[in-house]
């Protein structure tokens, strides 16, 4: 059995702050703004494009519909210069049936016809081209070419002079599209020599299509899911009602077309996207086409290489990093509208230590045993002994913490007074803490524990070396542990502890092989609490076991040096790191995620550490992008290697208690909430929960409480099983004995709480709806992409199973498709 000390996590209400208005999001200017004819200036008109396709429910192309759309005519500017041209295509509602892509495509590869003209093009009597007005030549900047900016552009009432480009022969296999494109100049246009590739888009489009169908057809089987909405909410005392989300489809379809939000990013890496249109737009990536990362880089059980360095950011043109919002988050009914949380914005923190009263309200029914805790740390050999004497007094005396003067033995200088005969000199003092039981304590004969006292602080301040809290203050430049570090910055605090980042003083013990002088070292200072201290003792426990089974440092495991105490402190010294995954999330990808190549390459780190935990049994319990530390090159400032951290709720297999506050609540499994015996498979839960954060920007399951958690699985995953349900200590806190399951809402209209009986039969949600991008927009992915996105919702849907004998291990993940890229 445990120690009984599990650190608590919050379970209150999620504070609405978190939310981000989707709707709020802004559609990337880009190359489709040349097709616009509103007369709107650029940037209201992205503004105002938004507004469009939310009022009219589709979505991307403003007044552009997709499926009944044609591209009516090029225009070349009036203005333009001989030798120069202002492109416009206005693109028109005609009824007939074009598929998206296929517009796209044509419209891309019209403009770069025209872009070939204007760079070939000489006049006709050979004169240099007019040069071009100032604000053309800005524009130009933007354009490299013409510019297609309201102001250059031809006011909605003056009359639009259409031009007929230069004769352009179709290329081949476009019959038919020549008419879209017909414009003619103004003037005599000089006969430009047209150097064109032979393309047959429609071949092109059908050949993808048909690459696309195949992979498709292979990911159908395992990971589609139902469109039909069948969550039934049956009020008691009242009407069956439907929560049905309208964003549940086949799983490649969107059908609010809000998922293109991303869906430009495709241009960067697909055919298309190397045009000399786009880079006349000026659109650059600084992940271009040849650098797409390619998939099959070292067999996935392998350690990863250290130092390899990857883009974090998603490029705005880069197809693979499509992750439109979830349609299905933006249902009317409110049932769900707190679904779409900033990865961001969530601070962890703020709820853990609103929830910390509860958790010990929670703990106390499984009263800890701090002697057993700290005798198995001594006995395990984990930093410096603490002394402990025997102690047969009742397990439920309490405990507390006293300051108390004991004589200083340092103070033993050669005193010259000495030679007088004064042996009266009065000793000096110092204060130390002493910990004992509050009922046999006295005159000190209970003390059990006695803490280090200030040796480095001015006694002055040995009193106020805590905050209210129990966090130690930090002071920078002070020297702990007997001259051996020097503390130089606070590094994070967290429920538990305060980090700092210190500098190594002097080596102590030639052993000590770590101990290298200058060296930068993190140092957690625990809260002085003895729950909090005793989780210290056991996390530094844990670390050493793990970093002991990986001598190589192979398995992105945080590295412990030792421990020491400071001023009733525990501290625990590691090595440090640079900022944790929500910060790299903050900083890179903040409410869009991390591009495809660096979620991949943090999920085969993650996974390693997590086969090394499997290996020796021990369950993290609170793995979450706070957790998750990586490394600092201060070269070539990439983040790209991850140390799994915080091991403060960790465990051995064995010691697994059931407690429905294990870890952080929005990364908590299913088998926690409903109180079953959990294993490692709950880590990777939250890693699936990490993953799709990393690459989102945004939260999976926001759930308000554990019982709204379990609704938000069980609407993307699916019913629970009975089996699961009947084994559950807290079954029937979420399941009536039909086994449906009974949702706690707060009613919309009186705000009172309200039990709701859910029917569920088969997910109304769709993970693959959330992360790929409707069919259209896939046409213009690569194929390696498509697959390879559709590979990462396969291996989520498997770290989400919510049976966790059903749920993927380690080194299953490792060998998926997603990590070998086959
Ligand atoms: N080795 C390290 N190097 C750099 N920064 C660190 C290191 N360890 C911790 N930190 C920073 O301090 C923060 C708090 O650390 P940690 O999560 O271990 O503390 P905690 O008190 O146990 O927090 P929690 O509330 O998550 O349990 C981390 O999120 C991280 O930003």
């Amino acid at each position: 059995m445990s120690s009984g000390i599990k650190r608590p996590h919050a379970d209150d209400a999620h504070s609405a702050s978190g939310r981000s208005d989707q709707s709020d999001r802004k559609k990337p200017r880009d190359w489709r703004d040349a097709f616009l004819d509103d007369g709107v200036p650029p940037r209201d008109r992205d503004r105002d494009y938004g507004r469009r396709d939310r009022d009219q429910g589709r979505g991307g192309y403003g007044d552009r519909q997709i499926g009944a759309m044609m591209i009516d005519e090029a225009q070349v500017g009036d203005t333009a210069p001989q030798g120069t041209e202002q492109i416009i295509v206005n693109v028109s509602p005609r009824g007939e049936n074009i598929p998206d892509g296929m517009v796209t495509a044509m419209i891309t590869d019209k403009i770069r016809d025209m872009m070939t003209v204007s760079v070939r093009g000489k006049a006709s009597d050979g004169r240099p081209p007019r040069p071009l007005s100032p604000r053309r030549q800005q524009g130009q900047q933007l354009w490299g070419g013409p510019p297609p900016t309201h102001a250059s552009r031809p006011s909605p009432s003056a009359p639009q002079t259409s031009v007929k480009l230069p004769p352009v022969a179709p290329p081949q296999g476009k019959a038919g599209m020549g008419q879209f494109f017909q414009a003619e100049p103004e003037e005599p246009e000089p006969e430009p020599e047209v150097v064109e590739e032979e393309q047959d888009p429609a071949k092109m489009l059908e050949e993808r299509r048909r690459k696309r169908e195949e992979i498709m057809a292979k990911f159908k089987a395992t990971g589609g899911k139902p469109s039909v909405p069948n969550v039934v909410v049956n009020e008691v005392g009242g009407g069956a009602e439907s929560v049905a989300s309208g964003g549940t489809r086949t799983g490649l379809q969107t059908s609010t077309g809000k998922s293109l939000a991303c869906s430009d990013k495709s241009l960067a890496d697909s055919p298309i996207a190397a045009t000399p249109m786009l880079n006349n737009l000026g659109i650059q990536s600084s992940n271009p086409p040849s650098a797409t990362p390619t998939i099959t880089e070292q067999p996935s059980l392998a350690h990863t290489p250290q130092g390899k360095a990857f883009d974090l950011a998603k490029h705005p043109f880069a197809s693979n990093d499509s992750a439109p919002l979830p349609p299905d988050t933006q249902t009317p009914s409110g049932v769900h509208a707190d679904m779409t949380v900033s990865a961001a914005d969530y601070d962890p923190t703020q709820e853990a230590l609103a929830d910390h009263e509860k958790r010990q309200k929670d703990l106390e029914a499984v009263k800890p045993d701090p002697q057993s805790a700290i005798a198995l740390e001594i006995a395990d050999g984990v930093g410096e002994p603490i002394t402990v004497e025997d102690d047969d007094s009742p397990k439920e005396e309490e405990w507390e913490e006293v300051e108390i003067e004991v004589d200083d033995e340092e103070d033993d200088e050669f005193d010259m007074f000495d030679a007088f005969g004064d042996d009266e000199k009065q000793k000096k003092k110092k204060k130390v803490t002493v910990r004992r039981l509050k009922n046999g304590g006295q005159a000190g004969a209970r003390e059990e524990i006695i803490k280090k006292p200030a040796s480095t602080i001015a006694p002055e301040v040995v009193d106020n070396v805590d905050d209210a809290d129990g966090y130690y203050r930090i002071t920078p430049g002070e020297i702990v542990d007997d001259g051996r570090y020097q503390i130089t910055i606070s590094l994070g605090k967290g429920m538990f502890s305060a980090v700092v980042k210190a500098k190594v003083l002097k080596a102590v013990g030639q052993e000590r092989r770590q101990d290298v002088v200058g060296k930068e070292v993190a140092i957690k200072v625990v809260r002085s609490q003895e729950s909090m201290y005793i989780s210290g003792r056991k996390e530094a426990q844990i670390l050493k076991k793990l970093n002991d089974a990986d001598p190589d440092d192979k398995k992105h495991m945080l590295r412990l040096d030792r421990t020491f105490e400071h001023r009733g402190h525990l501290c625990i010294v590691t090595e440090s790191l640079s900022m944790n995954l929500r910060d790299v999330i903050k900083r890179f990808g903040n409410n869009v995620g991390l591009n495809m190549r660096a979620v991949r390459a943090y999920a085969h780190q993650l996974f390693l550490g997590l086969s090394l935990m499997r290996k020796c049994e021990v369950v993290h319990a609170d793995i979450k992008p706070d957790n998750i530390l990586a490394s600092h090159s201060t070269v070539t400032e990439n983040k790209t290697t991850l140390k799994i951290c915080d091991l403060g709720s960790a465990a051995e297999i064995t010691e697994g208690e059931i407690t429905p506050y294990l870890v952080s609540r929005f990364y908590r499994a299913p088998e926690i909430i409903l109180g079953l015996p959990y294993d490692t498979a709950i880590d990777m839960w939250s890693i699936g929960c990490t993953l799709y954060e990393l690459f989102t920007g945004k939260i999976l399951f926001p759930g308000r409480s554990n019982n709204h958690m379990l609704l938000l699985m069980m609407e993307l995953k699916g019913k629970i099983n009975h089996r699961m349900i009947k084994k559950a200590s807290f079954g029937t806190m979420h399941f009536d004995e039909a086994m449906n399951f009974i949702g706690l809402e707060k009613d919309k209209i009186t705000g009172e709480d309200t039990l709701k009986t859910h029917v569920i039969n088969k997910p109304t949600k769709d993970l693959r709806a959330r992360l790929v991008p409707s069919s259209s927009e896939q046409l213009k992915m690569k194929d390696d992409e498509l697959k390879q996105l559709l590979n990462f919702v396969d291996l989520l849907d498997k770290c989400l199973h919510l049976d966790p004998a059903k749920r993927i291990t380690p080194r299953d993940a490792l060998l998926h498709p997603f990590m070998t890229g086959h």
